[in-house]
């Protein structure tokens, strides 16, 4: 943890229920802190909107992408929606400046689990003529062949896939809906985490079922935007945060907001993109970009630089410098 002072309590927002994934990212960031409260939100939105308007919640850990199924679009998506709600503010200045700062990064292990009411074996599955299976919606990129394995096994099955707001959330609505179905030809399963099916008491009828072992989402930090700098650990490599649009119009915009970070030495380590939601001038396919930066500090001319960004970018958000968590090259 890289904020936050031991002496004074916190209040820390995560996708909840408890034994979310994101619930284990809040815990590997605030866990050591012998004042801090875990708060759980029902949806990712909610966890920036009340840190947003909530005085009493101090930070909020929200997924921004996986390893084997990339982007967590709803995140981006909100980091889009903000840099686009706080441009109008008629200063002229195309830098826009949010309510919310990225402050540190953790990186959770994502082993997913089948789980089940109450104890089953595998072996029955076949035997049910409908399967519904609950999860979050990044789920399904995760679990992609062992899903397709299941629905080989059960040839006569129709499996359903039904979007929860979280995986702990899927737990709990499954151990719900089997309590009050007597319909027997009928299966009701999850797919999360064994520490999600412990919190319901529920039964892992199988583990370790990502399509890909060693599989990780990798969570930010947000607080709200303080006058108070971060201290960076002087150890660490710094990653920051930038979003930015393009002059459409102009040949070669992109290329020349790029070519800025070409000029100075920054080393870009990451480059997405999402649609613009509102499209300026009614025109389709534009986009925000999304980038990441490595820099040493002492070598670059920041001010510069960012004058160098504020003129090649149409508008742009610099979200945040936060340490490099050593968990990223494991
Ligand atoms: O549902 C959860 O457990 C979450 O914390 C959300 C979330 C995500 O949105 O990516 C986090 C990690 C996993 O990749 C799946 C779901």
């Amino acid at each position: 943890m890289t904020v936050a002072n031991s002496a004074t309590p916190i209040a820390a927002l995560f996708l909840g229920p408890e034994g979310t994934y994101s619930h284990q990212a809040a815990l590997q960031q605030f866990g050591d802190h012998p004042q801090a409260k875990f708060i759980v939100a029902d949806s990712i939105p909610e966890c920036l909107e009340r840190l947003e308007n909530d005085s009493n919640i101090d930070f909020a850990a929200v997924p921004f992408e996986n390893s084997t199924n990339g982007q967590v679009v709803f995140t981006y998506d909100l980091l889009r929606d903000r840099m686009a709600k706080q441009s109008d503010g008629g200063d002229g200045l195309n830098r826009v400046i949010p309510e919310l700062e990225v402050i540190d990064e953790q990186y959770v292990s994502v082993s997913h689990c089948l789980v089940a009411s109450s104890p089953l074996n595998l072996e029955s599955l076949p035997r049910y003529k409908r399967i519904r299976i609950y999860s979050h919606p990044q789920v399904w990129g995760q679990v992609d062949k062992y899903l397709q394995k299941l629905k080989n096994r059960c040839p006569q099955t129709v499996v359903e896939r039904i979007d929860t707001p979280s995986t702990s959330e899927a737990v709990r609505r499954t151990v719900q809906v089997e309590s009050q179905s007597g319909e027997r030809s009928e299966l009701n399963l999850a797919i999360a985490s064994n520490a999600a099916a412990k919190v319901h008491n529920a039964h892992i009828i199988d583990q370790g079922i990502n399509d890909k072992q060693g599989n990780t989402t990798r969570f930010l930090i947000f607080r709200k935007r303080s006058a108070t700098t971060v201290q960076l650990p002087d150890s660490r490599t710094k990653v920051s945060l930038l979003t930015f649009t393009i002059k459409q119009d102009n040949p070669r915009s992109l290329v020349d907001v790029l070519a800025v970070l070409k000029n100075h030495p920054v080393n870009m380590c990451s480059i997405s993109s999402r649609p613009l939601k509102e499209e300026p001038k009614g025109r389709k396919w534009q986009y925000i970009f999304f980038i990441e930066y490595y820099c040493d500090s002492n070598k670059i001319d920041w001010d510069a630089f960012y004058q160098e960004i504020s003129a090649s970018c149409s508008l742009w958000c610099l979200w945040g410098t936060f340490p490099r968590n050593e968990l990223y090259s494991s």
